[in-house]
Protein backbone atom coordinates (compact mmCIF):
# COMPACT_ATOMS: atom_id res chain seq x y z
CA UNK A 1 0.00 0.00 0.00
CA UNK A 2 1.37 3.11 -0.81
CA UNK A 3 0.67 6.65 1.29
CA UNK A 4 -0.21 9.19 -1.86
CA UNK A 5 1.03 12.85 -1.66
CA UNK A 6 -1.83 15.39 -0.64
CA UNK A 7 -2.34 18.90 0.23
CA UNK A 8 -0.36 20.55 -2.43
CA UNK A 9 -0.77 24.13 -2.12
CA UNK A 10 1.44 25.84 -4.78
CA UNK A 11 1.13 23.25 -7.28
CA UNK A 12 3.36 21.62 -9.97
CA UNK A 13 6.21 23.11 -11.55
CA UNK A 14 9.28 22.72 -13.66
CA UNK A 15 10.65 19.96 -16.91
CA UNK A 16 10.22 16.37 -17.20
CA UNK A 17 10.67 14.64 -19.97
CA UNK A 18 8.23 11.39 -19.74
CA UNK A 19 9.22 7.88 -20.54
CA UNK A 20 8.98 6.12 -24.28
CA UNK A 21 5.68 5.73 -25.30
CA UNK A 22 4.65 2.11 -25.12
CA UNK A 23 2.56 1.79 -28.27
CA UNK A 24 5.99 2.48 -30.42
CA UNK A 25 8.02 0.64 -28.04
CA UNK A 26 6.28 -2.38 -28.87
CA UNK A 27 6.05 -2.14 -32.14
CA UNK A 28 9.80 -1.19 -32.27
CA UNK A 29 10.86 -4.77 -31.23
CA UNK A 30 8.45 -6.65 -33.56
CA UNK A 31 9.49 -4.91 -36.89
CA UNK A 32 13.51 -5.12 -35.36
CA UNK A 33 12.84 -8.72 -35.23
CA UNK A 34 10.77 -9.67 -38.18
CA UNK A 35 13.54 -7.08 -40.51
CA UNK A 36 16.67 -7.73 -41.62
CA UNK A 37 19.97 -6.30 -40.22
CA UNK A 38 20.11 -4.40 -36.55
CA UNK A 39 17.47 -1.95 -35.25
CA UNK A 40 18.90 0.73 -32.48
CA UNK A 41 16.00 1.60 -30.37
CA UNK A 42 16.24 5.15 -28.54
CA UNK A 43 14.30 5.86 -25.35
CA UNK A 44 12.59 2.65 -25.43
CA UNK A 45 10.00 1.79 -22.58
CA UNK A 46 11.55 -0.44 -20.15
CA UNK A 47 8.01 -1.36 -18.18
CA UNK A 48 6.24 -4.60 -17.60
CA UNK A 49 4.09 -4.45 -20.91
CA UNK A 50 7.37 -3.73 -23.13
CA UNK A 51 9.92 -5.87 -21.30
CA UNK A 52 6.90 -8.79 -22.28
CA UNK A 53 7.21 -8.17 -25.90
CA UNK A 54 11.13 -8.68 -25.43
CA UNK A 55 10.76 -11.57 -23.39
CA UNK A 56 8.49 -13.49 -26.06
CA UNK A 57 10.92 -12.72 -28.55
CA UNK A 58 13.59 -13.68 -26.79
CA UNK A 59 12.21 -17.62 -26.07
CA UNK A 60 11.63 -17.28 -30.09
CA UNK A 61 15.35 -16.98 -30.65
CA UNK A 62 16.01 -12.90 -31.33
CA UNK A 63 19.01 -11.72 -30.44
CA UNK A 64 17.50 -8.51 -28.04
CA UNK A 65 19.84 -6.67 -26.19
CA UNK A 66 19.33 -4.09 -23.50
CA UNK A 67 20.93 -1.23 -21.81
CA UNK A 68 18.26 0.93 -19.49
CA UNK A 69 16.34 2.71 -22.69
CA UNK A 70 18.33 1.52 -25.26
CA UNK A 71 17.96 -1.65 -27.40
CA UNK A 72 19.43 -3.06 -30.60
CA UNK A 73 17.09 -5.73 -31.94
CA UNK A 74 19.09 -8.55 -34.39
CA UNK A 75 16.30 -9.17 -37.09
CA UNK A 76 15.31 -12.38 -37.89
CA UNK A 77 13.72 -12.00 -41.31
CA UNK A 78 13.42 -15.77 -42.53
CA UNK A 79 11.29 -16.85 -39.61
CA UNK A 80 10.81 -16.67 -35.50
CA UNK A 81 11.75 -20.02 -33.46
CA UNK A 82 10.08 -22.16 -31.88
CA UNK A 83 10.07 -21.55 -28.67
CA UNK A 84 10.85 -23.86 -25.93
CA UNK A 85 7.48 -23.26 -23.87
CA UNK A 86 4.05 -21.18 -23.57
CA UNK A 87 4.55 -17.67 -24.30
CA UNK A 88 4.02 -15.28 -21.42
CA UNK A 89 1.85 -12.63 -22.16
CA UNK A 90 1.95 -10.77 -18.67
CA UNK A 91 -0.69 -8.03 -18.34
CA UNK A 92 -0.07 -6.50 -22.17
CA UNK A 93 -2.71 -6.74 -24.42
CA UNK A 94 -1.02 -5.08 -27.15
CA UNK A 95 1.42 -7.80 -27.39
CA UNK A 96 -0.58 -10.51 -26.90
CA UNK A 97 -3.56 -9.09 -30.04
CA UNK A 98 -0.54 -8.19 -32.04
CA UNK A 99 1.54 -11.24 -32.04
CA UNK A 100 -1.77 -13.42 -33.07
CA UNK A 101 -1.70 -11.71 -36.09
CA UNK A 102 2.21 -12.29 -36.44
CA UNK A 103 2.38 -16.15 -35.13
CA UNK A 104 -0.62 -16.86 -37.23
CA UNK A 105 2.03 -16.90 -40.66
CA UNK A 106 4.76 -18.60 -38.82
CA UNK A 107 5.97 -22.19 -39.30
CA UNK A 108 5.00 -23.42 -35.92
CA UNK A 109 2.78 -24.34 -32.85
CA UNK A 110 3.07 -22.57 -29.71
CA UNK A 111 0.38 -21.54 -27.19
CA UNK A 112 0.11 -17.65 -25.37
CA UNK A 113 -1.24 -16.93 -22.10
CA UNK A 114 -1.73 -14.20 -19.36
CA UNK A 115 -2.73 -13.04 -16.24
CA UNK A 116 -5.42 -12.97 -14.47
CA UNK A 117 -6.55 -9.59 -16.20
CA UNK A 118 -5.30 -10.30 -19.05
CA UNK A 119 -7.16 -14.20 -19.38
CA UNK A 120 -10.64 -12.09 -19.12
CA UNK A 121 -9.39 -9.93 -22.29
CA UNK A 122 -11.89 -10.67 -25.21
CA UNK A 123 -9.18 -12.22 -28.58
CA UNK A 124 -12.09 -13.44 -31.04
CA UNK A 125 -12.18 -9.93 -32.18
CA UNK A 126 -8.28 -10.85 -33.31
CA UNK A 127 -8.84 -14.67 -34.05
CA UNK A 128 -12.08 -14.31 -35.86
CA UNK A 129 -10.95 -12.15 -39.14
CA UNK A 130 -7.31 -13.91 -39.12
CA UNK A 131 -9.26 -17.48 -39.83
CA UNK A 132 -10.85 -16.22 -42.26
CA UNK A 133 -7.65 -15.93 -44.27
CA UNK A 134 -6.65 -19.38 -42.85
CA UNK A 135 -5.07 -18.99 -39.30
CA UNK A 136 -5.43 -21.52 -37.36
CA UNK A 137 -6.22 -20.96 -33.12
CA UNK A 138 -7.65 -23.21 -30.70
CA UNK A 139 -9.89 -20.90 -28.21
CA UNK A 140 -11.52 -21.59 -25.34
CA UNK A 141 -14.88 -21.19 -25.00
CA UNK A 142 -15.30 -17.77 -23.72
CA UNK A 143 -12.87 -16.48 -26.62
CA UNK A 144 -9.86 -15.59 -23.83
CA UNK A 145 -6.43 -16.31 -23.51
CA UNK A 146 -4.63 -18.99 -23.38
CA UNK A 147 -4.54 -19.67 -27.15
CA UNK A 148 -2.96 -22.32 -28.95
CA UNK A 149 -1.69 -20.56 -32.74
CA UNK A 150 -1.15 -23.43 -35.38
CA UNK A 151 0.94 -21.35 -37.56
CA UNK A 152 0.42 -21.51 -41.21
CA UNK A 153 2.73 -20.82 -43.84
CA UNK A 154 0.21 -20.25 -46.55
CA UNK A 155 -2.48 -17.71 -45.51
CA UNK A 156 -4.42 -15.86 -47.88
CA UNK A 157 -4.50 -12.42 -47.81
CA UNK A 158 -7.41 -10.05 -46.03
CA UNK A 159 -10.36 -8.53 -46.66
CA UNK A 160 -11.63 -7.42 -43.52
CA UNK A 161 -14.32 -4.59 -42.29
CA UNK A 162 -13.45 -4.02 -38.75
CA UNK A 163 -16.63 -3.91 -35.81
CA UNK A 164 -14.27 -2.40 -33.65
CA UNK A 165 -12.57 0.52 -33.30
CA UNK A 166 -8.82 -1.08 -32.47
CA UNK A 167 -5.54 -0.10 -33.47
CA UNK A 168 -4.84 -3.28 -31.36
CA UNK A 169 -6.82 -5.68 -34.14
CA UNK A 170 -6.04 -3.53 -36.84
CA UNK A 171 -2.30 -4.09 -36.48
CA UNK A 172 -2.64 -7.40 -36.07
CA UNK A 173 -4.53 -8.18 -39.34
CA UNK A 174 -1.71 -6.08 -40.70
CA UNK A 175 1.38 -8.49 -39.47
CA UNK A 176 -0.60 -11.38 -41.01
CA UNK A 177 -1.14 -9.64 -43.94
CA UNK A 178 2.95 -8.91 -44.25
CA UNK A 179 3.01 -12.49 -44.43
CA UNK A 180 0.65 -13.31 -47.41
CA UNK A 181 1.47 -13.17 -51.22
CA UNK A 182 -0.42 -9.96 -52.44
CA UNK A 183 -2.51 -6.98 -51.32
CA UNK A 184 -4.85 -7.05 -48.25
CA UNK A 185 -7.41 -4.38 -47.66
CA UNK A 186 -8.79 -3.72 -43.91
CA UNK A 187 -11.42 -0.90 -43.14
CA UNK A 188 -11.41 0.65 -40.06
CA UNK A 189 -14.27 1.26 -37.52
CA UNK A 190 -12.97 4.74 -36.72
CA UNK A 191 -9.48 6.22 -37.41
CA UNK A 192 -7.31 4.71 -34.35
CA UNK A 193 -3.63 4.97 -33.54
CA UNK A 194 -1.46 4.30 -36.69
CA UNK A 195 1.87 3.89 -35.32
CA UNK A 196 1.85 0.00 -36.90
CA UNK A 197 1.43 1.84 -40.19
CA UNK A 198 4.33 4.99 -39.76
CA UNK A 199 6.65 2.06 -38.67
CA UNK A 200 6.34 0.06 -41.71
CA UNK A 201 6.66 2.13 -44.03
CA UNK A 202 9.63 3.02 -41.94
CA UNK A 203 11.32 0.27 -42.49
CA UNK A 204 10.53 -0.17 -46.09
CA UNK A 205 7.08 -1.64 -46.29
CA UNK A 206 4.43 -0.58 -48.82
CA UNK A 207 1.01 0.78 -46.89
CA UNK A 208 -1.77 2.49 -48.33
CA UNK A 209 -4.25 4.48 -46.47
CA UNK A 210 -7.34 6.07 -48.16
CA UNK A 211 -9.80 7.96 -45.85
CA UNK A 212 -10.56 4.14 -43.50
CA UNK A 213 -9.20 1.87 -46.32
CA UNK A 214 -6.14 0.66 -45.63
CA UNK A 215 -3.92 -1.41 -48.04
CA UNK A 216 -1.06 -3.73 -46.98
CA UNK A 217 1.03 -5.16 -49.70
CA UNK A 218 2.66 -8.88 -49.01
CA UNK A 219 6.34 -10.03 -48.11
CA UNK A 220 7.91 -6.78 -48.10
CA UNK A 221 11.68 -6.41 -47.62
CA UNK A 222 12.17 -5.12 -43.88
CA UNK A 223 15.49 -4.14 -43.30
CA UNK A 224 16.15 -3.00 -40.09
CA UNK A 225 16.42 1.23 -38.97
CA UNK A 226 17.01 3.75 -35.67
CA UNK A 227 14.18 4.27 -33.98
CA UNK A 228 13.72 6.77 -31.34
CA UNK A 229 10.36 6.23 -29.45
CA UNK A 230 9.00 9.85 -28.23
CA UNK A 231 7.77 10.40 -24.75
CA UNK A 232 4.27 8.72 -24.17
CA UNK A 233 0.96 11.15 -24.35
CA UNK A 234 -0.68 8.68 -22.19
CA UNK A 235 1.93 9.33 -19.73
CA UNK A 236 2.06 12.70 -19.92
CA UNK A 237 -1.83 13.18 -19.63
CA UNK A 238 -0.89 12.38 -15.93
CA UNK A 239 1.12 15.98 -15.11
CA UNK A 240 -1.13 17.30 -18.06
CA UNK A 241 -3.98 16.67 -15.81
CA UNK A 242 -2.51 17.64 -12.58
CA UNK A 243 -0.97 21.01 -13.54
CA UNK A 244 -4.45 22.07 -15.21
CA UNK A 245 -6.42 21.36 -11.91
CA UNK A 246 -4.04 22.84 -9.35
CA UNK A 247 -3.83 26.12 -8.77
CA UNK A 248 -0.62 28.19 -9.64
CA UNK A 249 0.77 25.50 -11.82
CA UNK A 250 3.00 25.34 -14.74
CA UNK A 251 4.44 22.18 -16.12
CA UNK A 252 6.60 21.71 -19.34
CA UNK A 253 6.63 17.90 -20.73
CA UNK A 254 9.51 17.74 -22.92
CA UNK A 255 9.63 15.65 -26.59
CA UNK A 256 6.07 14.50 -25.78
CA UNK A 257 4.32 11.68 -29.19
CA UNK A 258 1.94 14.21 -31.18
CA UNK A 259 0.70 11.67 -33.47
CA UNK A 260 -2.12 13.31 -34.62
CA UNK A 261 -4.33 10.03 -34.10
CA UNK A 262 -2.67 10.41 -30.00
CA UNK A 263 -3.82 14.09 -29.62
CA UNK A 264 -7.49 13.73 -28.65
CA UNK A 265 -6.78 14.76 -24.80
CA UNK A 266 -4.62 18.07 -25.66
CA UNK A 267 -8.19 18.79 -27.75
CA UNK A 268 -10.15 17.80 -24.42
CA UNK A 269 -8.54 20.00 -22.24
CA UNK A 270 -8.58 22.69 -24.34
CA UNK A 271 -12.26 22.07 -25.26
CA UNK A 272 -12.44 22.61 -21.09
CA UNK A 273 -10.92 25.67 -21.01
CA UNK A 274 -6.97 24.50 -19.89
CA UNK A 275 -4.09 26.44 -21.04
CA UNK A 276 -1.89 24.41 -23.21
CA UNK A 277 0.74 25.44 -25.65
CA UNK A 278 3.12 22.83 -28.10
CA UNK A 279 6.21 23.98 -28.46
CA UNK A 280 9.54 23.11 -30.55
CA UNK A 281 7.90 20.11 -32.85
CA UNK A 282 9.36 18.55 -34.65
CA UNK A 283 7.93 16.92 -38.10
CA UNK A 284 9.47 12.98 -38.55
CA UNK A 285 7.37 9.89 -38.52
CA UNK A 286 6.53 9.64 -35.54
CA UNK A 287 5.93 13.96 -34.45
CA UNK A 288 6.61 15.34 -30.97
CA UNK A 289 7.10 18.53 -29.06
CA UNK A 290 7.25 19.93 -25.53
CA UNK A 291 3.99 20.68 -23.86
CA UNK A 292 3.26 23.72 -21.25
CA UNK A 293 0.89 23.52 -19.50
CA UNK A 294 -0.96 25.76 -16.84
CA UNK A 295 -3.48 25.61 -14.28
CA UNK A 296 -6.82 27.28 -15.56
CA UNK A 297 -10.84 27.05 -14.66
CA UNK A 298 -12.18 24.30 -16.44
CA UNK A 299 -15.96 23.97 -18.03
CA UNK A 300 -17.72 20.41 -19.01
CA UNK A 301 -18.09 18.97 -22.43
CA UNK A 302 -19.74 16.38 -24.65
CA UNK A 303 -17.27 13.72 -25.73
CA UNK A 304 -18.82 11.49 -28.45
CA UNK A 305 -17.96 8.03 -30.29
CA UNK A 306 -15.45 9.80 -33.08
CA UNK A 307 -13.31 11.16 -30.67
CA UNK A 308 -12.68 8.01 -28.22
CA UNK A 309 -10.07 5.80 -30.04
CA UNK A 310 -7.67 9.46 -29.95
CA UNK A 311 -8.32 9.96 -25.94
CA UNK A 312 -9.20 6.24 -25.07
CA UNK A 313 -6.47 5.82 -22.29
CA UNK A 314 -6.62 8.92 -21.08
CA UNK A 315 -10.86 8.66 -20.16
CA UNK A 316 -10.03 7.61 -16.69
CA UNK A 317 -8.50 11.28 -16.44
CA UNK A 318 -11.28 13.21 -19.19
CA UNK A 319 -13.36 11.72 -15.72
CA UNK A 320 -11.41 13.01 -13.06
CA UNK A 321 -11.14 16.50 -14.91
CA UNK A 322 -14.96 16.40 -15.14
CA UNK A 323 -14.92 16.13 -11.38
CA UNK A 324 -12.74 19.79 -11.03
CA UNK A 325 -15.52 21.36 -14.04
CA UNK A 326 -18.49 23.48 -14.39
CA UNK A 327 -21.47 21.84 -15.52
CA UNK A 328 -21.98 18.08 -16.56
CA UNK A 329 -19.86 16.60 -18.75
CA UNK A 330 -20.70 13.29 -20.35
CA UNK A 331 -18.15 10.47 -22.05
CA UNK A 332 -20.00 8.36 -24.34
CA UNK A 333 -19.37 5.25 -27.77
CA UNK A 334 -16.80 4.16 -24.71
CA UNK A 335 -17.71 1.01 -24.65
CA UNK A 336 -14.58 -0.29 -25.25
CA UNK A 337 -13.47 1.06 -21.52
CA UNK A 338 -14.69 -1.82 -20.31
CA UNK A 339 -12.73 -4.57 -21.78
CA UNK A 340 -9.38 -2.97 -21.00
CA UNK A 341 -6.82 -3.89 -17.78
CA UNK A 342 -10.16 -3.47 -16.06
CA UNK A 343 -13.86 -2.29 -16.81
CA UNK A 344 -12.29 1.15 -16.89
CA UNK A 345 -16.52 2.77 -16.55
CA UNK A 346 -17.04 0.70 -13.68
CA UNK A 347 -13.77 0.96 -11.53
CA UNK A 348 -13.44 5.04 -12.40
CA UNK A 349 -17.20 5.39 -10.95
CA UNK A 350 -16.17 3.30 -8.31
CA UNK A 351 -12.91 5.10 -6.91
CA UNK A 352 -14.33 8.16 -7.72
CA UNK A 353 -16.83 8.17 -6.34
CA UNK A 354 -15.07 6.91 -2.40
CA UNK A 355 -13.71 10.56 -2.53
CA UNK A 356 -17.06 12.27 -3.34
CA UNK A 357 -17.27 12.47 -6.88
CA UNK A 358 -20.84 12.12 -8.56
CA UNK A 359 -20.71 9.90 -11.53
CA UNK A 360 -23.56 7.57 -13.39
CA UNK A 361 -22.20 4.75 -14.95
CA UNK A 362 -23.95 4.60 -18.69
CA UNK A 363 -23.17 1.27 -20.76
CA UNK A 364 -21.26 2.76 -23.19
CA UNK A 365 -19.96 5.84 -21.01
CA UNK A 366 -19.71 7.88 -17.83
CA UNK A 367 -22.04 10.92 -16.63
CA UNK A 368 -19.90 13.17 -14.66
CA UNK A 369 -21.36 15.88 -12.32
CA UNK A 370 -18.43 19.05 -11.70
CA UNK A 371 -17.17 21.06 -9.20
CA UNK A 372 -17.36 18.35 -6.31
CA UNK A 373 -14.45 18.61 -3.84
CA UNK A 374 -12.42 15.21 -3.59
CA UNK A 375 -11.68 14.13 0.10
CA UNK A 376 -12.48 10.36 1.25
CA UNK A 377 -15.65 9.69 2.37
CA UNK A 378 -15.91 6.41 4.30
CA UNK A 379 -12.16 5.21 3.68
CA UNK A 380 -8.85 6.72 3.64
CA UNK A 381 -8.21 4.00 0.63
CA UNK A 382 -8.34 3.74 -2.84
CA UNK A 383 -7.53 1.03 -5.35
CA UNK A 384 -5.52 0.25 -8.48
CA UNK A 385 -7.64 -3.09 -8.86
CA UNK A 386 -4.48 -4.19 -10.29
CA UNK A 387 -4.60 -1.17 -13.42
CA UNK A 388 -1.72 0.95 -13.99
CA UNK A 389 -4.07 4.09 -15.25
CA UNK A 390 -6.18 3.87 -12.79
CA UNK A 391 -3.82 3.99 -9.88
CA UNK A 392 -2.15 7.13 -11.25
CA UNK A 393 -5.35 8.51 -12.18
CA UNK A 394 -6.18 8.30 -8.62
CA UNK A 395 -2.56 9.32 -7.51
CA UNK A 396 -3.71 12.87 -9.06
CA UNK A 397 -6.89 12.56 -7.31
CA UNK A 398 -4.92 12.52 -4.34
CA UNK A 399 -3.27 15.63 -5.08
CA UNK A 400 -6.49 17.78 -4.64
CA UNK A 401 -7.52 16.06 -0.83
CA UNK A 402 -6.94 17.45 2.40
CA UNK A 403 -7.27 14.32 3.97
CA UNK A 404 -4.14 11.04 3.66
CA UNK A 405 -4.76 8.66 1.24
CA UNK A 406 -3.63 5.06 0.60
CA UNK A 407 -3.73 3.60 -3.10
CA UNK A 408 -3.71 -0.44 -2.80
CA UNK A 409 -2.30 -2.95 -4.97
CA UNK A 410 0.05 0.24 -6.74
CA UNK A 411 2.90 -2.40 -8.29
CA UNK A 412 0.74 -2.40 -11.61
CA UNK A 413 1.68 1.05 -12.43
CA UNK A 414 4.80 -0.76 -13.33
CA UNK A 415 3.10 -1.99 -16.47
CA UNK A 416 3.68 1.44 -18.19
CA UNK A 417 5.17 3.66 -15.80
CA UNK A 418 7.72 2.37 -13.02
CA UNK A 419 9.48 5.89 -12.10
CA UNK A 420 5.88 7.44 -11.85
CA UNK A 421 5.93 8.02 -8.28
CA UNK A 422 9.38 9.60 -8.45
CA UNK A 423 8.47 12.09 -11.26
CA UNK A 424 5.31 12.87 -9.41
CA UNK A 425 7.62 13.67 -6.60
CA UNK A 426 10.00 15.92 -8.42
CA UNK A 427 7.16 18.54 -9.85
CA UNK A 428 5.34 18.47 -6.37
CA UNK A 429 8.32 19.37 -4.76
CA UNK A 430 9.41 22.23 -7.57
CA UNK A 431 6.20 23.47 -6.65
CA UNK A 432 6.76 23.37 -2.56
CA UNK A 433 10.13 24.80 -3.35
CA UNK A 434 11.18 28.34 -2.49
CA UNK A 435 10.12 30.25 -5.73
O1 LIG B 1 -2.26 -0.55 -30.37
C1 LIG B 1 -1.90 -0.15 -29.25
O2 LIG B 1 -0.70 -0.02 -28.94
C2 LIG B 1 -2.94 0.19 -28.27
C3 LIG B 1 -4.25 0.33 -28.69
C4 LIG B 1 -5.37 0.61 -27.77
O3 LIG B 1 -6.10 -0.58 -27.55
P1 LIG B 1 -7.28 -1.08 -28.56
O4 LIG B 1 -6.70 -1.39 -29.85
O5 LIG B 1 -7.84 -2.31 -27.89
O6 LIG B 1 -8.26 0.04 -28.59
C5 LIG B 1 -4.89 1.16 -26.44
O7 LIG B 1 -5.96 1.16 -25.51
C6 LIG B 1 -3.73 0.38 -25.89
O8 LIG B 1 -3.28 0.94 -24.68
C7 LIG B 1 -2.56 0.38 -26.85
C1 LIG C 1 -5.15 -0.85 -22.52
C2 LIG C 1 -3.84 -0.71 -22.32
O1 LIG C 1 -2.85 -1.58 -22.73
P1 LIG C 1 -2.95 -3.06 -23.31
O2 LIG C 1 -4.23 -3.17 -24.11
O3 LIG C 1 -1.72 -3.24 -24.14
O4 LIG C 1 -2.95 -4.01 -22.13
C3 LIG C 1 -3.33 0.51 -21.66
O5 LIG C 1 -2.09 0.66 -21.62
O6 LIG C 1 -4.11 1.34 -21.16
Amino acid sequence: MKKLTTTIRRGLHGQLHVPGDKSISHRSIIFGAISSGVTEVNNFLPSEDCLTTIQAFRDMGVVIERSSDHVRVHGTPNGLKLPRHPLNMGNSGTTTRLLLGLLSGQQFTTELFGDASLSRRPMRRVTEPLSQAGARFQVGEKGTLPITVFGQRNLKTLNYRLPVASAQVKSALILAALQTCGESTIIEKLQTRDHTERMLRAFGGEIYQHGRTIQVMGKPQLTGQNVTVPGDMSSAAFFLTAAALLPGSEVTLKNVGLNPTRTGFLDVLKRMGASVDVLNEKKQVEPSGDLRVRHAHLKAIHLSQEEIPSVIDELPLVALLATQAKGTTTITGAEELRVKETDRIAVVAEELTKLGARIEELPDGLIIHGQTALNPQMSDRVDTHGDHRIGMMLAVAALLCDNSLYLENEAAINISYPGFFDDLKQLCEEGTAER
